[in-house]
């Protein structure tokens, strides 16, 4: 059998605890070989365009990822191949000059809001999880965390929420759950869910004859 690196999807709204899942399990494996890929490093580049029309931007439609990137990398990391993963400044609204060089793990955890919704991408993963936590929770930890974190003002994150993120929620990542293979509720507290899934990817990497 060829070996090829498991691929887990970490899905979900924003602020549901995905990148805490994503982290639990990276840190179950931090002795074998994982690595981790965040959709939103391929938010499409938008350096030539002013700030103002960055701000007007909607970061929560599919079209604002390079998926074509997104999927030639992975698509990389499965070969065993290096890739130049792009960094991003929620600053700036756009990519950084640098880049991160990703050399290729035993097991790929990719995790953003709209990762199910590409079926390209969903037809490369192992494990689709997606981490389902209620509304009112996201939004008060996207508050704290865009605020302290992203550069935001506490009216840019009101308006942004109730104009786009919430509708382009009920859009196009809630209806995502439907791919899931397995729905997390409340995200990284949930410990029988991270060891259910830590025991999971085990198995697949035992069958696959990696580990
Ligand atoms: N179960 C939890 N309880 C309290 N705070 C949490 C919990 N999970 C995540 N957070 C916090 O909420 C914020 C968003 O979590 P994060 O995992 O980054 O979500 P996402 O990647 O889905 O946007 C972070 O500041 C994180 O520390
Ligand atoms: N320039 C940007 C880029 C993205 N966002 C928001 O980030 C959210 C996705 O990240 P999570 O860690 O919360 O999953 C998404 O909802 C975008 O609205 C932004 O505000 N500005």
């Amino acid at each position: 059998m060829t070996k090829k690196p498991v691929v887990i999807g970490v899905a979900g709204g924003t602020g549901s605890g995905k990148t805490t899942v994503a982290n639990e399990i990276y840190r179950n494996f931090i002795d074998k070989s994982i690595l981790m890929i965040e959709q939103d490093a391929y938010y499409k580049d938008q350096s030539h365009k002013t700030m103002e029309e960055r701000v007007q931007t909607n970061y929560d439609h599919p079209l604002a990822f390079d998926n074509d990137l997104l999927l030639n990398h992975l698509e990389k990391l499965l070969a065993y191949e290096s890739i130049n993963k792009p960094q991003y400044d929620y600053a700036r609204h756009t990519r950084a000059e640098e880049f991160t060089i990703v050399e290729p793990k035993d097991v790929i955890i990719l995790e953003g809001i709209l990762i199910l919704e590409d079926k390209r991408l969903r037809d490369l993963m192992d494990i689709k999880l997606f981490v389902d936590t209620d509304a009112d929770i996201r939004i008060i930890r996207r508050l704290v965390r865009d605020i302290e974190e992203r550069g935001r003002t506490l009216d840019s994150v009101i308006t942004q929420y109730t104009s786009i993120v919430r509708p382009m929620h009920l859009q196009f990542i809630e209806p995502t759950k439907r791919y899931a293979d397995v729905i997390i509720p409340e995200g990284g507290q949930n410990r029988v869910a991270i060891d259910l899934m830590v025991t999971k990817i085990r198995t697949i990497l035992e069958e696959k004859e990696i580990l």
